[in-house]
């Protein structure tokens, strides 16, 4: 079948800044995405492009198999929720629905005002009369209704205390099980949205550094507690993405298989072992430096 989504080489310069560099991945229907990674990585840049709203500087890309640019035919199945979504200001949320209705194809009004209603939103209100947090509650009402076959997510929310922020997650698994289609969401809250992603792509400084399955991810990385010696002789031969000391203690957060040899090897020696959450593993994948000092716990 072929792909949603497909960099092959994707390069986007901004002037003399390189934001995204000779990226290639597949994003594939039915599946929900997290576009993750640090501040300025190129996640934003990315949804920019696959939204046909930046070209590339060089590189292809296709979305529905398509040059996605000026191309009515991708961008009728394609909805982009922003972090800092604008509409305009004498419009009301009625407004927007309708303007919404018109642009997506599989738009939904019935789910669009039960949604509304369960985000406590004022139909007749203006947008600029909005609180940050409604604005953003808007902004997912109109990403979850469009039902588009590609639906991207880019930190949308903004202002979202966490009440409304579980409704989002809960209203989108739930419609996603009824209306399966491609989800990207792209957050720095992983902890929070990792029971709703099954594949993981990690952008760092521009590159890409993780294209996973979730569930094969959660497994590769986990904690390992004990004394400094045991530790070290633990870890000689593994990848590890993180160290702390504490006294004579030490921890070490390494890749390897959590049920296998490696368990085994780290029960022979006495440690710990704890598992690593999503948000801990990227956190340590992408706030690595080289030749970063060890970390003092204590
Ligand atoms: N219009 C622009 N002109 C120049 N540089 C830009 C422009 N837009 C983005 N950049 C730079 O490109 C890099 C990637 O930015 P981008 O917004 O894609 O990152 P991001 O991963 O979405 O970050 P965040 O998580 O903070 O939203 C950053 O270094 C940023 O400063």
């Amino acid at each position: 079948m072929n792909p949603i989504v497909k960099l092959n080489k994707v390069t986007k310069k901004y002037g003399a800044v390189t934001a995204v560099q000779d990226i290639s991945f597949t994003m594939e229907s039915e599946k929900i995405y997290g576009l993750l990674g640090r501040n300025g990585a190129g996640k934003t840049t990315i949804m920019h492009m696959i939204a046909a709203q930046l070209f590339p500087t060089s590189g292809e890309l296709l979305v529905f198999g398509e040059a996605p640019y000026e191309n009515r035919h991708v961008l009728n199945r394609l909805c982009f929720v922003k972090e800092s979504q604008k509409y305009p200001e004498n419009y009301n949320v009625e407004d927007v629905l309708d303007i919404a209705g018109s642009l997506f194809e599989n738009w939904d009004r019935e789910y669009a005002l039960s949604l509304i209603d369960d985000f406590g939103l004022p139909l007749k209100r203006r947008i600029k009369k909005l609180s940050r947090g409604m604005l953003s509650a808007a902004g997912i009402v109109v990403g979850l209704a469009s039902r588009s076959p590609l639906t991207i997510f880019d930190e949308p929310y903004l202002g979202l205390d966490a009440v409304a922020r579980t409704l989002f997650y809960d209203r989108l698994l739930e419609d996603y099980a009824a209306h399966p289609r491609t989800v990207v969401l792209s957050t720095h809250l992983i902890d929070e949205v990792s029971r709703l992603l099954e594949h993981i792509i990690v952008i760092n400084n521009g590159r890409l550094l993780l294209d996973e399955d979730a569930d094969v991810l959660r497994g590769r990385a986990f904690q390992v507690v004990g004394p400094v010696g045991s530790i070290d002789a633990f870890a000689s031969d593994k990848e590890t993405i993180h160290r702390g000391t504490f006294g004579g203690f030490a921890t070490a957060t390494v890749m390897g298989n959590l049920y296998g040899k490696d368990r085994q090897q780290a029960e022979a020696l006495g440690l710990e072992i704890a598992p690593v959450s999503l948000q801990q593993m990227i956190v340590h994948l992408t706030g690595r430096k080289s030749g970063h000092k060890e970390e003092e716990l204590v």
